[in-house]
C-alpha cells in the first residue's frame, strides 16, 4: 500500500533577504494519513545579481513598493492559484507535484507562476516530506546514495556585480582541496580568511565586505588579487598548488562583459576590451601562472563556440564551470554536452525554479563526466536547503560564499552538522 501524506495547506509570505531585498518563504503542511499526524516545513527563494540572461523568470512587482521589488504577486501567485492545484495532493510525488505547477504556469521560462514562488512551493514539499517521514532532508533526496559530502569553495574577495569598487573578476575563491572532511576544510578556509584581513589591513586596504561576505578592497587588478589570496594561505601555515591543501577559483562571470557584438567583451571596471579569442589567451595564461582549479563562466552566456574552443585548449587542465551558460538547464547543459562546452556545472534551484528539474540537470552531468557544484546565490536568506541537496545529490562541490555573515555560515554550519550525523 502506498504512504499518503497530504498537503493540507500552503501558505507563502513576502520576508527579507541578505541584501535587504524582499524575496518569498512558503510554508507547506502536509498531514500522514495513518496517524494523523501533521508537519510544517518552510523554503524561501534566494536571489541572484548577476543573473543569467536564460534563467527562469523571478516575478517581481514593479511599481513603487520596495523599488518595484516586492513579490506580492508571487505570494498571491503561490496562496491561490497553486495552493488550489496541490492542496489534497500526496506531498512524496515530487514530480508529480512539480509537473502539476509547470502546467499551471504553462510558459517556458515560469514567468507566470513565477520561479520564486514555484520553486518556494517546490523545496518546502521535500521538506515537508522529509519531516514527516522523521528524516533529515538529504537522506531523502538522497536515499542510500548520500554518502559525500561536497568540497566547500569559499569566496573570500568579491569583485564583478557583487562590490561596485573594485575588479572585473566577480569571486576569488580557495578550495581546501587536501582537506579530510568538511569541518577540517571549513575551518582551514576561516583561518586563511582571518589571514586575508590582516593582510589587507597591514596594506592599508579596506576590509568592508561585498555581498557573499568575501573582502572587497581596492586593488589594481586580478592578479594582484590571487597574489594576496596565496600569501594569506601560506602565512595560516597552508600549502597551495595542484596536490596540496589548496586551490584556487575565479568566478570571472563574463556574462557581465559583453562588448558592442558577440564576441566582444568589456571590462566595466578596468576599461579593457577582449575579443573571445582574446580572453582564451588571457585564460590560458593566468591557469599557468597560478594554481586554478576552476573558472565559472570565462566566457559570455551565448558564446558556445568561445566555450568549445576554451574547452578543447584547456580543458584537461582546468575545471570549467557553466553557471550563466547552462542555468542548471537540462536543455542548455545537454546542448553544451553535446559541443563540448565546459565540464562543470553550476547548480543553482533558482535558476531553473524547481526540484525535479534541479535533480535531472545533476543526473545529466553526472552521466557525461561533468563535475556538479551545488551553489547559493548572491541574495540569500538563512535558509538551508542547498546544503542537503548537495550531499543528497551528491555535489562534488558547494559554493556558497565567506566564512561570514550569518546566510552564509547558515550552510556551511548545516554541512558541519550532516557531517557530524
Ligand atoms: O554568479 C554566481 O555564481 C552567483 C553566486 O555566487 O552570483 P549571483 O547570485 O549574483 O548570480
Ligand atoms: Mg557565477
Amino acid at each position: 500500500m502506498a504512504v499518503k501524506m497530504t498537503i493540507t495547506r500552503i501558505h507563502a509570505r513576502e520576508i527579507l533577504d541578505s541584501r535587504g531585498n524582499p524575496t518569498i518563504e512558503t510554508e507547506v503542511t502536509v498531514e500522514t494519513e495513518t496517524t494523523g499526524k501533521k508537519s510544517t516545513a518552510r523554503a524561501a527563494a534566494p536571489s541572484g545579481a548577476s543573473t543569467g540572461e536564460f534563467e527562469a523568470i523571478e516575478l517581481r512587482d514593479g511599481g513603487e513598493r520596495y523599488g518595484g521589488n516586492g513579490v506580492q504577486q508571487a505570494v498571491e501567485n503561490v496562496n491561490t492559484r497553486i495552493a488550489k492545484a496541490l492542496i489534497g495532493r500526496n506531498v512524496l510525488r515530487q514530480e508529480n507535484l512539480d509537473a502539476l505547477m509547470l502546467e499551471l504556469d504553462g510558459t517556458e521560462n515560469k514567468g507566470s507562476l513565477g520561479a520564486n514562488a514555484i520553486l518556494s512551493v517546490s523545496l518546502a514539499c521535500a521538506k515537508a516530506a522529509a519531516k514527516a517521514l522523521q528524516m533529515p532532508l538529504y537522506r531523502y533526496v538522497g536515499g542510500v546514495n548520500a554518502v559525500t559530502i561536497p568540497v566547500p569553495m569559499m569566496n573570500i574577495l568579491n569583485g564583478g556585480a557583487h562590490s561596485d569598487n573594485n575588479l572585473d573578476v566577480q569571486e576569488f575563491m580557495i578550495l581546501p582541496i587536501g582537506a579530510d572532511s568538511i569541518t577540517e576544510g571549513i575551518r582551514w578556509c576561516a583561518e586563511v580568511y582571518h589571514h586575508l584581513k590582516k593582510l589587507l589591513k597591514n596594506r592599508g586596504l579596506s576590509v568592508a565586505v561585498g555581498d557573499e561576505g568575501g573582502f572587497a578592497p581596492n586593488i589594481a587588478n586580478e592578479e594582484e588579487a590571487i597574489q594576496l589570496i596565496m600569501e594569506a594561505i601560506t602565512k595560516a601555515g597552508y600549502s597551495c598548488g595542484r596536490g596540496k591543501q589548496f586551490m584556487i577559483s575565479l568566478d570571472a562571470a563574463a556574462s557581465e562583459w559583453k562588448g558592442n557584438a558577440p564576441g566582444e567583451y568589456y571590462l566595466p571596471k578596468s576599461g579593457k576590451r577582449y575579443t573571445t579569442d582574446e580572453l582564451i589567451v588571457h585564460w590560458e595564461k593566468m591557469i599557468r601562472r597560478f594554481p586554478i582549479y576552476s573558472i565559472e563562466d570565462p566566457l559570455d552566456e551565448e558564446d558556445w563556440d568561445g566555450w568549445k574552443r576554451l574547452t578543447e585548449k584547456v580543458g584537461d587542465k582546468v575545471i570549467l564551470v557553466g553557471d550563466d551558460l547552462f542555468v542548471t538547464n537540462p536543455v542548455r547543459l545537454n546542448k553544451g554536452i553535446s559541443m563540448g562546452c565546459g565540464n562543470a556545472i553550476l547548480i543553482k534551484p533558482n535558476q531553473i525554479g524547481t526540484l525535479s528539474e534541479t535533480m535531472e540537470a545533476i543526473r545529466m552531468a553526472k552521466e557525461h563526466g561533468y563535475e556538479t557544484i551545488m551553489s547559493h546565490r548572491s541574495g540569500e536568506t538563512e535558509d538551508t536547503t542547498i546544503a542537503d541537496l548537495s550531499v543528497g545529490l551528491g555535489s562534488d562541490l558547494i559554493k556558497t560564499g565567506a566564512p561570514c555573515r550569518g546566510e552564509r555560515t547558515a550552510k556551511y554550519n548545516r554541512l558541519i552538522r550532516i557531517e557530524e550525523s
